[in-house]
Order: C-alpha cells, then sequence, then structure tokens
C-alpha cells in the first residue's frame, strides 16, 4: 500500500508534469481565471512573442476592480486609469478568444464569485488567477494559486506554472458554531490565533465539525482569507454539499460525465494517518462574533472585547499596534461595542455572496440604518443581485437605507469611486483593513455580513447577537 496522503498531496501529484533535483514542478493549470489589474502586460508579452493562448476553452475573464458599481455605469468609467485596464480585458479577450463576462453582462462580477457559479471551479482542480485572494476556489477541494503577472503569461502560453510544493497544514474547527457566529468569525478566529504569518509555507486544509457543517458560501468565505493567514491556499475536502453546489451549474460536467467526475471528486480527501507539519484546532463553540481594532487581518478580537493597549503586546508588535491605534483614532480600554461607525460596506469575494446578503437582511428586515450612515451593498456578482431582487432581500435592503449596487470588488479596494474619506471608519465584510485598503486614511472593521448589518442599524460596532 502507498503512503497515506493529504487532500493537498493527492491533487498536487495528478498534476506534476516534470519535478526537477531541487523539487521545482511544472503543475498542469485546469483553470486560468483572469481579471484587468494583473492581466495586461501578460497579454501584451503574448503578442510580442507572437504567441497564442494555448487553452483559451480553460481561461476565463472578467472585470471587476475597477468597474464602478453605481446604476450609471454603462456611461463608462471616468478615472483614466481604471477606463483602459478594462477596455484592454475586452480587447484582450476578443483577441485571444477565452471565455469573458464584460461588464454589461449580467454574470458579471468578482472573478472568485464567478468561477464557482459558472461551475468552471471544480474539485481535484488546480486554478489560479494574478490574484492573492484565488484561495477562495479551494472550498471546492481544489488546488487554488494566486500568480504574479509574469505567471499569468506563462500560463497563458504554456498552462502550466512553475511552482515548489508547500508543507501541509491542518486546521481544525470542531463541534458547532454558536448562533451568530458565521464562517467569517472562523476564518478571522483562525488568523487572530496564528497570525498573519502562520501559514507561510503550508497549503492549509480546514477540516473538522464547524467547516463540514457550511454551506458551499462559507466555506469559500473561509478559504478566501487563507492567505491573510500566511498560506499559499486553502482547501476543503469535497463532499455531499459540494457536490449538491455544482450539479446543474453551466460548465460542470453533465450525465455520465458527471458521474466519472463524481467517482473521482470522492477520492479527494485526506487519507487517515497522513502527515501534516503544522496543526492548529479551534473549538467551534468558543468562536464568538468578531471585529478587528487595527490594521492587520490578524488585530482580531471577540465584540465582547476593548480596545487592546500596545503593551498587552510583545516584540515588534508593540510598537505595530501603537501605530495601528494611532491610524485607527482608537484609545486603549474603550468597548469595541463603543466604537461608532460611518460607513458599512457588504460585498467582496469574502461576504459577496447570496448567503452573506441573507443573513445581512435577516438582521435589517424591517429597520432602518442609523441617520447619517452611509451603507451599501455590493453583490458578488449580478446573478447573485438578480437572485436577491427575486428574493426580495434587495427591497429589505433599500427599505432600510441601503444603497443597493451592481457587481464588482467595489469598497473592498480603493480601485474604482467606492472609497472612504480620511478619517471615515467602515464595518466591512471585505478581508484586508491595512492603511488606506478603503480609501486614504480611511479606517477599516472586517466583519461578518451580519455583523456589518448590526452595525448600520446602531451606527456602532455592535453584538449581532443583541439584534437576533
Ligand atoms: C488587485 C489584486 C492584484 C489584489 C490581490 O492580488 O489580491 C486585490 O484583489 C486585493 O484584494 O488586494
Ligand atoms: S473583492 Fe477585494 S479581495 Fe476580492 S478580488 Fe476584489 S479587491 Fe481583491
Amino acid at each position: 500500500m502507498s503512503a497515506p496522503k493529504t487532500l493537498y498531496d493527492k491533487i498536487w501529484d495528478a498534476h506534476v508534469v516534470s519535478e526537477d533535483a531541487d523539487g521545482t514542478c511544472l503543475l498542469y493549470i485546469d483553470r486560468h481565471l483572469v481579471h484587468e489589474v494583473t492581466s495586461p502586460q501578460a497579454f501584451e508579452g503574448l503578442r510580442l512573442a507572437g504567441r497564442k493562448v494555448r487553452a483559451p476553452e480553460k481561461t476565463i475573464a472578467v472585470p471587476d476592480h475597477n468597474v464602478p458599481t453605481t446604476p450609471d455605469r454603462e456611461q463608462g468609467i471616468k478615472n483614466e486609469e481604471s477606463r483602459i485596464q478594462v477596455e484592454a480585458l475586452d480587447k484582450n479577450a476578443r483577441d485571444f478568444g477565452i471565455n469573458y463576462y464584460p461588464v454589461s453582462d449580467i454574470r458579471q462580477g468578482i472573478v472568485h464569485i464567478v468561477g464557482p457559479e459558472q461551475g468552471w471551479t471544480l474539485p481535484g482542480m488546480t486554478v489560479v488567477c494574478g490574484d492573492s485572494h484565488t484561495a477562495t476556489h479551494g472550498a471546492f477541494g481544489s488546488l487554488a494559486h494566486g500568480i504574479g503577472t509574469s505567471e499569468v503569461e506563462h500560463v497563458l502560453a504554456t498552462q502550466t506554472l512553475i511552482q515548489k510544493k508547500s508543507k501541509n497544514m491542518k486546521v481544525e474547527i470542531t463541534g458547532k458554531l454558536r448562533p451568530g457566529v458565521t464562517a467569517k468569525d472562523i476564518t478571522l478566529a483562525v488568523i487572530g490565533k496564528t497570525g498573519t504569518a502562520g501559514g507561510t509555507g503550508h497549503v492549509i486544509e480546514y477540516c473538522g465539525e464547524a467547516i463540514r457543517d457550511l454551506s458551499m458560501e462559507g466555506r469559500m468565505t473561509v478559504c478566501n482569507m487563507a492567505i491573510e493567514g500566511g498560506a499559499r491556499a486553502g482547501l476543503i475536502a469535497p463532499d455531499e454539499t459540494t457536490f449538491e453546489y455544482i450539479k446543474g451549474r453551466p460548465h460542470a460536467p453533465k450525465g455520465a460525465q458527471f458521474e466519472a467526475a463524481l467517482s473521482w471528486w470522492k477520492t479527494l480527501f485526506t487519507d487517515e494517518g497522513a502527515h501534516f507539519d503544522k496543526v492548529v484546532t479551534l473549538k467551534g463553540e468558543e468562536i464568538e462574533p468578531v471585529v478587528t481594532w487595527g490594521t492587520s487581518p490578524e488585530d482580531v478580537l471577540p465584540i465582547s472585547g476593548v480596545v487592546p493597549a500596545p503593551e498587552d503586546f510583545h516584540g515588534g508588535k508593540v510598537e505595530a499596534a501603537k501605530r495601528s491605534l494611532d491610524y485607527m483614532g482608537l484609545t486603549p480600554g474603550m468597548k469595541l461595542t463603543d466604537i461608532a461607525i460611518d460607513t458599512v460596506f457588504i460585498g467582496s469575494c469574502t461576504n459577496g455572496r447570496i448567503e452573506d446578503l441573507r443573513a445581512a437582511a435577516e438582521i435589517v428586515k424591517g429597520k432602518k440604518v442609523k441617520d447619517g450612515m452611509r451603507a451599501m451593498v455590493v453583490p458578488g456578482s449580478g446573478l447573485v443581485r438578480l437572485q436577491a431582487e427575486e428574493e426580495g432581500l434587495a427591497q429589505i435592503f433599500i427599505d432600510a437605507g441601503f444603497e443597493w449596487r451592481l457587481a464588482g470588488c467595489s469598497m473592498c479596494l480603493a480601485m474604482n469611486p467606492d472609497q472612504l474619506s480620511p478619517g471615515e471608519r467602515c464595518a466591512s465584510t471585505s478581508n484586508r483593513n491595512f492603511e488606506g485598503r478603503q480609501g486614504r486614511n480611511g479606517r477599516t472593521h472586517l466583519v461578518s455580513p451580519a455583523m456589518a448589518a448590526a452595525a448600520a442599524i446602531t451606527g456602532h460596532l455592535t453584538d449581532v447577537r443583541e439584534l437576533m
């Protein structure tokens, strides 16, 4: 019998084309997702070399970062740099004959939401994109790497990627989550525990009862932030929840092909006794709704906590905490629930899926957004938007005073008109709270969709359990 393998080992081994003596491998890539920010130079490189895209049928492009999300967006993009990037993608998609969802297409949205939604992302695949949050696709038990622009060109030209294998890390969430606690709280709590470097050099497999109990949407939220924990990728073994989600999607296999795929997908789990280089365990029952207080995704505390003092930390983190508190305009000892919020952003590839909007709408229903608050809901794709309208969620948000937007990355990062002004403070369902991330001198508190909704109603960071 062969040695027991992890899920990561299995997918890796199935994709190695060749291996050098030093362990550098050439990996076959099953899906290449492309957005407008990291691809222009890559396509230009192909043009200069007179090359074609090697596998256009496995290459999928969609503009997301730079697109405005206001209803008037068909009038074009005002910012020149943004407009040029999106126009370049339009042209490159046409010239190279790849799959494309332009801004005018109802299926357009954030690349990590569109891929799974359209059935491009499947278990056991290798998926790459010139974007760090490609880890999202690991929720299907696919090995999903973020890559740089020169690698984008390499994959476009050859459908392969040069990689060294990472180590195996297991993150187990045991037991059940308590009411009001979501996938976002899990993934933030994990980073709170491991730090942003905890996963460095590793691919994380998330497992345990609390992970098994999550929907595909929740699993994508968890894997999305693997990169924020420093990992190369995040993975969850596929199961009935996965197969059910995939079945019938436009690009998923059909009929006999589905059955054949299914019999392989069912082998995609970590064998009994397989070796992990690092193991982290959290108890599901002990996870509370969390928020970030600082400018790193590891600055996580339960909402019942208080703003920490620099002296609570050790080493380099003391200075970092000082700087964070200064930037965030917070005083040690202040209750987290006393932090006043002026902006709420519900969206992004972390939390812009239908389940996220349902969770937020559940809290918002019949209530009003606090006076003076700017609150927006930005569905992750045109199809999520449509579904939310059909389910009556859009109306709940609109009635409460939220702006109801078109799909895109929006206020997750300051590359489009949705930005914070200096000093503004946002409860955001996105994944990064770096300085300036949502706009120059803007302040970001990362939270779940339900927690963001609660803050929109009360005007301050709020324990969502009080509104349930
Ligand atoms: C613009 C893009 C390259 C970037 C990433 O790689 O993640 C963005 O999506 C982000 O979230 O910061
Ligand atoms: S939604 Fe945010 S994290 Fe996701 S791809 Fe867009 S900018 Fe990056």
